[in-house]
């Protein structure tokens, strides 16, 4: 289980501070899928970020089942379970994609073919590939959730998974998903505007400005962001209609 306790993150940029995340306090159980959603810079990614430890924290506390890891660094907290795939994932030239599972594995035993199969792609074209420029986007992020899925890990973040990734092989990620979920004791948070990834949610997390909004199913929360279009549609209608609102009370 993790917990982020009272997080605050300020960031500085162009001379000023900002406060990033304020007040974050979530409890993320094992064995459950959370979808972190909101508007854009909201704070999804910072959150991500800072149970990775890749930003620090300038207060509250993050604690890792029994251990508080709010000082420990991005490497400790990868030892201790945690792993992150990343929005826009690096390349790494000179290294071959099976040598990359290798090292994230570590002394898991895993299939390098099914992951690879997992993220939509053919090992036979890709393991023996380097991870350089000649990778597409869509590509990368799909080596990169392969790496997350060779871990063997307690709290395992995407951020994003959707981004890049064509509708056939999006279709077996949200598998990949269900099934790492019914296999695997793993905490799995993922940041998200999809509603096919919103639907996999045991909880749906609204993050906003900052804060969090608030916390719901993800069947409630589609029904509010289906009454949003209606409230929309009625809008337009009205404005169509020459009323400009007026019938709808808008
Ligand atoms: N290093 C930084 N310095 C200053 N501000 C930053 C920094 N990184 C992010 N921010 C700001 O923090 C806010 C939250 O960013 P974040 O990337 O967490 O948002 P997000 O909710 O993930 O957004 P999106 O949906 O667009 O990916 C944004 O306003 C962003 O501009």
């Amino acid at each position: 289980m993790l917990k982020m306790m009272n997080v605050n993150v300020t960031l500085t940029g162009n001379n000023d501070k900002a406060e990033i995340l304020k007040e974050i306090s979530l409890t993320l159980e094992n064995n459950k899928i959370y979808v972190i959603t909101g508007p854009n810079g909201g704070g999804k990614s910072t959150i991500a970020k800072s149970i990775m430890g890749i930003i620090p924290i300038n207060g509250g506390q993050i604690i890792l089942d029994d251990t508080d890891i709010t000082d420990k660094n991005i490497t400790e907290r990868a030892q201790l379970g945690i792993g992150y795939a990343f929005q826009t994932p690096a390349r790494f030239k000179g290294l071959k994609v099976k040598e990359m599972l290798d090292l994230a594995a570590g002394e898991n035993k895993v299939d390098n073919c099914q992951i690879l199969y997992d993220v939509g792609l053919c090992a036979q074209d890709y393991l023996d590939r380097e991870i350089d420029s000649t990778f597409s986007g869509g590509e990368l992020k799909r080596i990169e959730i392969a790496s997350i899925l060779a871990r063997k890990l307690k709290v395992a973040v995407f951020d994003e998974p959707e981004a890049g990734i064509d509708l056939w092989s999006f279709h077996r990620l949200t598998e990949t998903f269900e099934k790492m979920h019914q296999k695997y004791d793993t905490t799995i948070v993922i940041i998200s505007h999809q509603e096919r990834i919103l639907k996999l949610a045991d909880e749906v997390i609204l993050i906003e400005d900052g804060t969090v909004g608030k916390i719901t199913s993800h069947e409630e929360f589609l029904k509010e962001i289906a009454h949003l279009d209606s409230d929309c549609n009625c809008r337009n209608d009205c404005i169509k209609g020459g009323t400009q609102g007026a019938e709808c009370g808008r």
